[in-house]
């Protein structure tokens, strides 16, 4: 039985790293930047005013206050955008916007509330400090500096910041296409009636959204078919684009396993157990060249299993710096038992520190998983935890909020 470290490493090994390709800014987000990326420009670009007012000698303003007023001449107007900012001469002051320019000469910025706001000779009853409301070139970053590395995730903050340093498209690297291929001859698509003996097909949905939220492009194919041969030439079919084939189902020990025995033949996909629960019985390897994985059909196995080895791999191969989910400890809110020799990947409630078990072990409970916000893991060697027991957490999207 393989260990969960050495399938993780099988799986990974079959992503090479994505293409490179450049994108605009409005289609970046979401993706991972494949190389670093150096600011074009400083920002702040150059010393400008960081509040509406009037840039001032801070020699001729700092004395003035509600009984000791000041008065000088506005000599220019001074709005954001404005290139041909003139000097700032003695004896007088430039009305300035916020974000505009601060005029040579000029060391501080007299907000407009501590003045009449007139524009011709203007009146100051108040003095910030020397330097004040002044934002200085570069003190943000440099020109050259790397603004963003490579393996650095763009979300709203990223892009926001690719655009302030000059970029309008970004390398990033290709997003992976990876087919989702469920088999099982009990499945129903939902919104169709149901026989007796049949379910609804829950996998597609479930898989192609986890591949879409690790950064890939899903395409769902639920496919039942008759015999070996028949599946084989209709997944064939099908590869030609893929990155990566994901199936669920048909992986176990029984009499209909079409996956298992379809992809066994070919000889480059192996199947066998891995000392887990859930997701035992799992298959990797390649067919016509594409990497295929092979999960069990169990929603929850299928859920557990992408989560502790496709998406580590997807993320790798799009470059993520850090592939993983965030994990911390937790203390159990009750005790649990645990099978020897298998790491178990229990579903659970984190909440300020603490973990509660959500559902039993089953991995038919995908009621159970869809109210969980965590996998708890209990390592191979544990058996039986009391209450209180420090345990690790994965934390799954959302479990901080
Ligand atoms: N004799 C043994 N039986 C089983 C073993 C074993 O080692 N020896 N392993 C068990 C474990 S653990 C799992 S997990 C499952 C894995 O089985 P398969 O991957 O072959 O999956 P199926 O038999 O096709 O289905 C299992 C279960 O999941 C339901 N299913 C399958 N696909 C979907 C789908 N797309 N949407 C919703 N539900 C799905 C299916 O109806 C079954 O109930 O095998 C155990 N058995
Ligand atoms: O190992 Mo199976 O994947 O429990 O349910």
């Amino acid at each position: 039985m393989r260990t969960v470290e050495e399938h993780q490493a099988v799986v990974r090994g079959l992503l090479a790293p994505l293409p490179i390709e450049d994108v605009p800014l409005g289609a970046a987000a979401g993706r991972v930047l494949a190389a670093d990326l150096p600011a074009l420009v400083s920002l702040p670009g150059f010393t400008n005013s960081a509040m509406d007012g009037y840039a001032a000698r801070h020699a001729e303003v700092g004395t003035a206050g509600e009984a000791t007023p000041v008065r000088l001449r506005v000599a220019a107007d001074i709005p954001a955008g404005r290139s041909d900012v003139p000097v700032l001469e003695p004896g007088t002051v430039h009305r300035i916007m916020t974000g505009a320019p601060l005029p040579a000469g000029a060391d501080v910025v007299v907000p407009v509330e501590r003045t009449d706001g007139a524009t011709d000779v203007v009146t100051i009853t108040g003095s910030p400090a020397v330097g004040a409301h002044l934002r200085h070139t570069g003190e943000d970053i440099r020109a050259g500096e790397i603004a963003l590395r490579a393996g650095t995730p763009l979300g709203a903050a990223q892009l926001g910041l690719a655009a302030a340093v000059g970029h309008a498209v970004l390398p990033v690297r290709r997003r992976p296409r990876v087919l989702v291929l469920s088999t099982g001859s009990e499945l129903v698509e939902p919104g169709r009636p149901l026989l007796p003996g049949q379910i609804y097909e829950s996998n597609s949905v479930l898989l192609a959204t986890a591949v879409e939220a690790a950064g890939g492009e899903a395409r769902t194919l639920h496919f039942v078919p008759d015999d070996v041969e028949q599946f084989l030439t209709a997944v064939r079919a099908e590869l030609a684009d893929a990155d990566l084939l994901v199936t669920s189902g048909g992986v176990s020990a029984g009499a209909y396993e079409v996956v298992k025995d379809a992809f066994r033949e070919l000889g480059t996909v192996e199947f066998g157990k891995v000392a887990m629960q859930p997701g035992g019985p799992q298959g990797a390897g390649t067919v016509d060249g594409v990497p295929v994985v092979t999960l069990p059909g169990n929603p929850v196995s299928s859920f557990v299993s992408f989560e502790v080895f496709v998406r580590p791999a997807l993320r790798r191969a799009l470059g993520h710096s850090d592939p993983d989910r965030l994990r911390t400890t937790a203390r159990l809110t009750t005790p649990l038992r645990s099978p020897a020799g298998r790491r178990q990947f229990l579903r659970g409630r984190f909440d300020a520190g603490s973990v509660s078990q959500v559902g039993g072990p089953g991995s038919h409970l995908v009621a159970h998983l869809a109210r969980a916000n965590c996998l708890v893991v209990i390592p191979e060697d544990v058996t039986e935890l009391p209450t209180g027991a420090e345990v690790t957490v994965v934390l799954i999207e959302g479990a901080l909020q």
